[in-house]
């Protein structure tokens, strides 16, 4: 660098300092640092908050079935009661309303609404009022409701009737649910989430089987009654992508001109980093981001399954028609990005025709650790670890890959563990949890001004919940439940944080 130019960076940095330390309340990292039109929100689903599983007129789901048999979830917790929240939603929004959040991400349980899981089975009266009521109050409190169709709780009505999303029955059953949630709600909800990362439902609940409905090859685990982890998972996710595609355009051709909301799906990836820079880990990495991102995106943006997929699963990966190609590719207004952690990724050989299965067909090693070195701060969550700059680089390479999309963060959050014998007050100190989101922010601030076309952020999660296979071990909440004593709400460091973070 010449001399010129070395005096002139140095001049430039002077003057940029100056202008900081004058910019007055704008030089703080706040909301001011962010476009006006961009939302911060938080986050929560139906399975996991409601509560009153079998209450109201409600039909039981997957997740009701599936948390009751012994040794699936740690410590055999269960949703059965969760946080309540379908009695104490009014409290909860008003503690949303106390953190100046502009928007609350929800779900609706599809078999509150319709019990026996199709229209045929008739429309719960109570459950279309519990929404009702939720909605309003949200609105009231000055608040947009980021509503999610499908969070995971499939009706158990349908998985007994024809096996779920193993059939694709599912696809009508689906859309007509989804009309029920447009004609009773679309008037005031005006940004819909067709699906709730679907990667984890296909995945978890049928390569894996350790998500309901609990569905794996015998190879993979003795747990699973049942299943086919080198081919469920692809006939899962391929109905999920007609029932999205069929919802969406249902919805542009019958309610989004006179309701005028946008619809779209909520993705969630890891980030990946090479573990050397060899052709091989670079191409595991590939591989990764297209196997559990692309599985989706590629589908929605562009119209097929990425070459990855379609080079290596031969007749394992089901083919779109045309007509339904059409209908998937442009199915959406924004892309939901749920992101949690990255892993240095290497490349490791197929497995062989006995040991097949979603997981073993990525052909690659995933670790938070490079020569004992983690990618960044490990968390609680032992698959987690802290790693903001990975939710740029997601969110850069989404707007390089997929056409710029609108991009909402839907999903982002960091655990602490359940520990009884931690005194209330020290229960509520979460500054990992304020630096987490901080820092995270920073990084998606960074990718905005680096083109990617990001308007909000919801953290995960409002209240400490019902989280999946943990149970109630993980506290991912800016709220503190205490479940000893009557589901007591206590606000957490982190909720004042992100109070004076909002004001504006
Ligand atoms: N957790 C996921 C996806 C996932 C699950 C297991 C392993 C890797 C990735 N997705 C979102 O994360 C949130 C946090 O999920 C926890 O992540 C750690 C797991 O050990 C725990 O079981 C899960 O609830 C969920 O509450 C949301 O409902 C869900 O949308």
């Amino acid at each position: 660098m010449g001399v010129g130019t070395g005096m002139a960076k140095r001049l430039l940095s002077a003057v940029l300092l100056a202008a900081l330390a004058c910019g007055g309340a704008h030089a703080k990292f706040s909301r001011n640092s962010f476009p006006k039109d961009f939302i911060f929100g938080t986050g929560s689903a139906a399975y996991q908050y409601e509560g009153a599983y079998n209450e109201g007129g409600k039909g039981l789901s997957i997740w009701d079935k599936f948390t009751h048999i012994p040794g699936k979830i740690k410590n055999n917790d269960n949703g059965d009661v969760a946080n309540d929240m379908y009695h104490r939603y009014k409290e909860d929004v008003q503690l949303l309303k106390d953190m100046n959040l502009d928007s609350f991400r929800f779900s609706i349980a599809w078999s509150r609404i319709l019990p026996n899981g199709s229209l045929s089975g008739g429309i719960n009266k109570e459950g279309v009022a519990f929404y009702n009521n939720l909605i309003n109050e949200v609105i009231a409190k000055g608040l947009r409701p980021f509503v999610t169709i499908f969070h995971w709780d499939t009706p158990l009505a349908l998985e007994e009737k024809y096996g779920g999303f193993l059939s694709a029955n599912i696809i009508k059953d689906y859309v007509d649910f989804a009309e029920v949630c447009f004609k009773e709600f679309g008037d005031r909800v005006k940004d819909w989430t067709t699906f709730n990362e679907p990667w984890t439902y296909a995945e978890r609940g049928y390569s894996a089987g350790l998500f309901a409905p609990g569905r794996c090859s015998p190879h993979v685990s003795k747990s699973c009654l049942s299943g086919d982890s080198a081919r469920e998972p692809y006939v899962v996710t391929h109905n999920i992508l007609l029932a999205h595609a069929q919802a969406v355009a249902l919805y542009r051709a019958k309610y989004q001109k006179v309701q005028g909301g946008q619809i779209g799906i909520a993705v969630v990836s890891h980030w990946f980093v090479p573990n050397t820079n060899s052709t091989a880990d670079r191409f595991a990495v590939q591989r990764s981001l297209d196997f559990m991102y692309g599985w989706f995106l590629d589908p929605i943006v562009h119209g097929g399954y990425p070459a990855t997929m379609i080079g290596y699963l031969g007749d394992r990966l089901p083919k779109f028609t045309a007509e339904q190609m059409t209908l998937v590719k442009g199915s959406y207004d924004f892309i939901g990005v749920n992101y949690y952690t990255s892993y240095f990724t290497s490349a490791k050989p197929a497995p062989n025709g006995l040991e097949q299965s979603y997981d073993a067909d990525v052909r690659a090693n995933t670790s938070g650790f490079r020569n004992g070195v983690p990618i960044g701060p490990t968390e609680f969550v032992p698959i987690f670890f802290n790693y903001p700059a990975g939710l740029r680089e997601l969110l850069l390479y989404t707007a390089r890959r997929y056409n710029n999309p609108v991009l909402y963060v839907t999903e982002n959050g960091i655990a602490e563990g359940n520990n009884a014998t931690l005194p209330l007050k020290e229960a509520l100190k979460d500054g990992h949890r304020i630096e987490f989101h901080s820092k995270h922010l920073q990084f998606v601030n960074h990718a905005i001004k680096n083109g990617a076309r990001v308007k909000g952020y919801f953290t995960w999660t409002f209240m400490d919940c019902f989280e999946w296979g943990d149970g109630y071990l993980d506290r991912f909440g800016l709220i503190f439940i205490d479940r000893l004593n009557g589901l007591k709400r206590y606000r957490k460091e982190s909720s004042y944080w992100i109070e004076n973070f909002l004001k504006s």
